[in-house]
Parts: C-alpha cells; structure tokens; sequence
C-alpha cells in the first residue's frame, strides 16, 4: 500500500470528512428550512434555491468519488442519445445490486448538470438519514412504502406535482425495489416461475406498478427512459467505506434512451414491456460477464472540478471553528470539557457510521424476503 493510500485509510482523514459533511449538511439542511417562507411567494425560486443547497451535499459524496478514491465511471451509450442527457427530463431505470450504484448514478447526473435536481422512488425509511433525507424534502423526493394500496396516491400526486418543476431532472427507479441478495433473488424467481416469467440470473424481479405509475404520471414531462445497466470491473463489490479508505473501483455503465412514446398505457402491456426489459438487462450482464464490457460505443464525460471546489469551500469553512474548538479545548485544561467534548465526538462518529450503514447490503431490509402474498418491508 502506498503512502497516499495508507493517509487515506486513516481513521483522522474520516473522521473529518464526516465532520466536514455532518456540519455543513446541517447548515444547509438548516438554510432549506429558511426557504418555506419562500414556497408561498415564489415556489420556483425556492425549488432552484434548493437545487442548489442539495447540490452542496450530494457533491460531496461525489467528490469521494471521483477524486478520493479516483473511481472512473464510463459510459457507454449512443452518441445521438448522449447529446441529449442532461437537456430533457428523464426516467432512469437501474439495476440494483451493488452498494454505491446511488453514487455512480449521481456522478452522471454530476456531470451532464443534473446533480441537485435529481430525484428518486425511495423507500420512506431513507426520510429519516440526516441531512440527505432530510433534504430531499425540499427536493421533493417521492417516497413510499413499499405498499402499493398506500403508495398509488400518494407516488401519483408526489409526481404530479413535478410537471411544473424548473429544471431538467432525472427520476431514478430501481424497479427491482430491494438491493440484490442470493436469498431475495431465489424467492424473487420462485415467484418468476409462478407467474410463467422468465427466470432472471443477475437480476430481481422488477415490481411493475411503481414504474407505471411513474411513465403515467410523467408523460409530457419526461421524454424517455433511460435504461441504465451497472457493472464493476474484475468482479468487484464496492463499498461506500471502500470509497472513504480511497479505495479505487471501475464501474461501467450501458445507457439506450428509449422515448416515452414506446412505452405501452396500458397497465398490463407495461407490466410486460418492463419484464422484457429487465430480461434484456439480464442478457446485457451476462455479455458483461462474458467480455467484461457492454454492447456498443464508449462515450464518457470526463470528471468536472465542481464537487473537488465544493468541499474544498466547505472543509475550508468548517477548518476554523474546528481549529478555535481545539485550542480552547487545549488551553481550557478542563477534563470536564475533554470528556464532553470526546464524547460529541463519538457521538458524531457513530451517527455518521450509522449513515453509512444505510447502503450495506448486510443491513438490508426484510423487503422481498417473503413471498408475494406475506412479502412486508
Ligand atoms: C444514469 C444513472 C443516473 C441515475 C441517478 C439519478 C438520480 C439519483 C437520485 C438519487 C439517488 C438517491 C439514492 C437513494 C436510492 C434509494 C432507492 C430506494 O429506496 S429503492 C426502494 C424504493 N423503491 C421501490 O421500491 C421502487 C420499485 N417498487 C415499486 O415500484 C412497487 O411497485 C411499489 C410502488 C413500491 C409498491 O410496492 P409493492 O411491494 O406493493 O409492489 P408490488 O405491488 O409491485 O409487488 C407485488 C408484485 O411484485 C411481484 N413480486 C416479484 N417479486 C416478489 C417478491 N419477492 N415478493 C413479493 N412479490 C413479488 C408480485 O407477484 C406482484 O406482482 P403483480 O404486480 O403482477 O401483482
Ligand atoms: C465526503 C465524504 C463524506 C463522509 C461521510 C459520509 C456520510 C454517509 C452518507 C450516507 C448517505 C446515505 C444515502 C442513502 C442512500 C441509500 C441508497 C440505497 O441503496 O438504499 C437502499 C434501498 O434502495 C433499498 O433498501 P433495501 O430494501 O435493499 O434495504
């Protein structure tokens, strides 16, 4: 291990990462409640405020990324579709097996300019992580149950609610609803023969009804699909903690835009479109596996300098009244304000590991642990 790579996995390089993230997330978790009074005046103001309040946070996990860990993400898409990413609304369809698909999604919204208005079909539970839940209210993020007698109208008005929003945005959906396990895949394919479908090697099931909903209640907004299809190099299985001890991955990612158009009314037929695409996602990974590439032309933005800036500002920011914390912990001598301030200190290390833990596969929910008829998050 190199010297770079030994300073990276330092406990001390984390924990001020964390601090740097945790405090200013705060802040603008803070700033983003100081624009309500805006919604009533100007609701677009205060919806391009928070893009770029959002923009702040989620760059920061990017900027671990790309330049802490020096992941590279290549695309390989159309050159025709690739010029219209990032200048028209879109549904992204992703396969959900790996612990930082999230993050290698958001470095495409990154650099084709749709980073903070990016949005998602998230389960309720991820309302609650501080500062990220906590600001995809003021994105208006649609969250759901993972019910769907609870979910239809709720998901269907969250979305109607964005035909007027003032940006371009991407609505991530992984269909599937649940991380990839062995023992979720085995249920999910038991419940594939029940209904005469076929059975899928590197994928879930895709749950169909979040999807139609979303296609229904985005027409006229959102031009097309964007069937995306991740992969990592050399049978890796990245980690956010990965990413933070500066370890570097290769992802691949295979995009075709599909026009809305294409996609069926129907509740039935777009059931049975989404199935035949998730069964030629399938046959995608499996030429991946075979060849340890996709089908087509390679087309990757490069990395921007944006997201380096925005941490540079914030830990710059942040670095001072940490400084004057220390000193005057220092001077002060008082083992009191040690103790209180060592255990803060945990306190804030713990949560920020809690956060983590949010994208481990190992603490995934119960969802799709059972079959269809007593299946609960
Ligand atoms: C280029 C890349 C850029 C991308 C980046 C862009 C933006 C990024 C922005 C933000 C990143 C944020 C990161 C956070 C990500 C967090 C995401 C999540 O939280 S995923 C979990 C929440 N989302 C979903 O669940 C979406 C998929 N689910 C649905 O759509 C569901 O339909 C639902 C609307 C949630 C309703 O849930 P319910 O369980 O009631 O679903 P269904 O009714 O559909 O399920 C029953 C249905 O499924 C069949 N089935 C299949 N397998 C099973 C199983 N194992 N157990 C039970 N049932 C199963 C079943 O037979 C039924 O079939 P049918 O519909 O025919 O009756
Ligand atoms: C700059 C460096 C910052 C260092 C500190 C890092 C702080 C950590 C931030 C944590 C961010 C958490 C964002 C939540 C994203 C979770 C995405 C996800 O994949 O959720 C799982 C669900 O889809 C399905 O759940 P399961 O049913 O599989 O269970």
């Amino acid at each position: 291990m190199g010297l770079l790579q030994m300073i990276k996995s330092q406990f001390l390089c984390h924990l001020f990462a964390g601090y740097v993230f945790l405090v200013s997330g705060l802040i603008i978790n803070l700033l983003q409640v100081c624009t309500l009074p805006l919604w009533l005046v100007s609701k677009q103001l205060a919806r391009r405020i928070n893009i770029r309040l959002a923009y702040c946070i989620n760059s920061q996990l990017v900027a671990a990324l790309e330049w802490w860990s020096g992941t590279e993400c290549t695309l390989y898409t159309d050159p025709k579709s690739y010029e219209l990413y990032g200048k028209e609304n879109a549904v992204v369809v992703l396969n959900h097996s790996f612990e930082i698909d999230f993050l290698c999604g958001w470095t495409f919204c990154e650099r084709f300019g749709v980073l903070g208005s990016s949005k998602v079909l998230a389960k309720k539970e991820l309302a609650y992580v501080p500062v990220i839940g906590w600001s995809w209210y003021f994105l208006e993020i649609v969250f759901c149950k993972r019910r769907w007698e609870e979910d239809r109208r709720t998901v269907a008005e969250s979305l109607q609610n964005l035909h007027d929003y003032p940006e371009n945005f991407w609505f991530l959906l992984f269909c599937e609803g649940t991380r990839f396990t062995e023992k979720k895949h085995q249920i999910s394919m038991q419940v594939a023969e029940s209904k005469g479908l076929p059975k899928l090697k590197y994928h879930l099931l895709p749950r169909t009804k979040g999807f139609w909903v979303t296609v229904q209640n985005l027409r006229g907004s959102a031009a097309a699909v964007y069937d995306s299809t991740l992969n990592f190099r050399n049978n890796e299985t990245p980690s956010l903690l990965g990413i933070l001890n500066g370890k570097k991955y290769h992802a691949d990612l295979y995009v075709r835009r599909i026009p809305l158009e294409q996609i069926p009314e129907d509740e039935a037929d777009c059931a049975a479109w989404l199935h035949k695409l998730y069964q030629e996602k399938d046959s995608f990974q499996e030429h991946y596996a075979q060849t340890g590439r996709y089908p087509g032309p390679i087309v990757s933005p490069a990395r921007r300098p944006w997201t380096l800036i925005n941490w540079l500002f914030w830990s710059c920011l942040l670095l001072y009244p940490l400084g004057l914390l220390l000193s005057q912990l220092v001077s002060s001598g008082s083992v009191l304000t040690l103790v209180v301030s060592v255990a803060l200190c945990s306190a804030a290390s713990l949560g920020v590991r809690w956060m983590i833990g949010q994208t481990e596969i190992n603490r995934s929910s119960n969802y799709g642990n059972k079959p269809a008829s007593l299946n609960n998050n």
